[in-house]
């Protein structure tokens, strides 16, 4: 199991109460498996994949990433479990203006401390398994299209093997094509190489490629019959 969630509840201030962002929540998702939440705007998505990325703490419940319980872990050791096991793969695409794809890649191994040779290596093999030439990883971000872009950032985000992928709205600047492009890599990506994939998405389009579809509803999580959102 890469990811487990039981019993997860997180609030956040709202005036003089707490707004509950997450109800309860139960979820998991095992390796090689690919799991898409939809759900509409503020019903709780983003806080989820935060949760499960171990950025926030829930206020109750458990979550165990790749077997290890999260609520255990000191900061450092949390840290380092989102390091080195988790991929993150942000709205926002964060890449580095001033370094060509290979050097995002080898930027993120160098900050993990692998080998200066092992960098180059992983960060060509994993551009060409995102389905980039050598031109293309040659390339800054502004002389890469929006979908190669996004190629980029989910290489980047597999370049300490994770566990667990967890990717926000991959589609979103993406017309028809490329959007279906880019779901079927993730497809591929968490089945080759056995990882543990959410992508959140408001696009209903691409649901037959994932494995599982869950709904997320004023923070309260349930599993869907594919065939009645895509
Ligand atoms: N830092 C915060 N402080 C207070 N309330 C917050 C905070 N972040 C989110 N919320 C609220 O928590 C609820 C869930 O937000 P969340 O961002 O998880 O939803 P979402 O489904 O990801 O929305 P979207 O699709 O618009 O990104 C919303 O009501 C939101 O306004």
């Amino acid at each position: 199991m890469s990811l487990l969630m039981r019993g997860v509840t997180l609030t956040y201030p709202d005036g003089a109460s707490r707004l509950r962002a997450l109800d309860a929540v139960d979820f998991t998702v095992n390796g090689g498996e690919f799991s898409a939440v939809v759900g509409r705007s503020g019903s709780g998505k983003s806080s989820l994949l935060a949760v499960a990325g171990t950025l926030l703490t829930p206020d109750e419940g458990g979550v165990t990433v790749a077997g290890t319980p999260v609520h255990e872990l000191d900061d450092a050791c949390r840290t380092r479990l989102r390091r080195d096991r988790i991929g993150i793969v942000f709205q926002q695409s964060n890449l580095i203006a001033a370094l060509t794809a290979a050097e995002q890649l080898e930027l993120a191994g160098h900050l993990r401390g692998h080998p200066r040779r092992d960098r180059a290596r992983r960060a060509r093999e994993l551009l060409a398994a995102v389905g980039l030439d050598e031109a293309q990883q040659s390339r800054r971000p502004h002389q890469l299209s929006g979908g190669e872009r996004q190629r980029v950032n989910i290489a980047r985000a597999l370049v300490a093997e994770p566990a667990l992928l967890l990717v926000d709205e991959p589609t979103a600047a993406l017309d028809e094509e490329r959007s279906a492009q880019i779901v079927a890599l993730l497809g591929a990506l968490t089945r080759d190489r056995g990882l543990a994939t959410v992508m959140v998405t408001h696009d209903l389009a691409h649901l037959a490629a994932v494995d599982r579809v869950h709904r997320m509803a004023d923070g309260r999580l349930s599993e869907v019959e594919q065939s009645t959102v895509a």
